[in-house]
């Protein structure tokens, strides 16, 4: 089962390596606005998913959630140290 930091691990492979199909390179490549803009999307999924639905689209929610946030991070060159040391 992977972590948040071994999806990080991953995406920041994927990053370097650019592996063709891979979709964080295709949002890598779109950008900052447009990640965010999928972040803030992913958010209002998981807010209508606690308010409406099941536990497990909850989970499935948070989870690309954690997947945009990392993109993001990535695409900003911050590393798990920069998010951890404010937690
Ligand atoms: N965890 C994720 C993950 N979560 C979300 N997503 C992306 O976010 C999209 C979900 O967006 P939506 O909520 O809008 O769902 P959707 O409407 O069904 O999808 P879209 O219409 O937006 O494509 C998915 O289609 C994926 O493109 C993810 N893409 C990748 N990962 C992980 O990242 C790894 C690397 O992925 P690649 O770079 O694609 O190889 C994979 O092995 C996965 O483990």
């Amino acid at each position: 089962m992977k972590t948040f930091d071994s999806l990080f691990a991953e995406l920041a492979e994927k990053a370097t390596t650019r592996p063709a199909g891979s979709g964080t390179v295709a949002e890598l490549d779109a950008g900052v606005h447009a990640i965010g803009k999928k972040i803030v999307e992913e958010a209002a999924e998981v807010w209508m998913a606690a308010e409406h639905e099941g536990d497990e689209r909850t989970a499935e929610e948070i989870s690309q959630l954690l997947y945009h946030l990392q993109v993001l991070m990535l695409a900003r060159g911050l590393t798990l140290e920069d998010v951890y040391t404010h937690l």
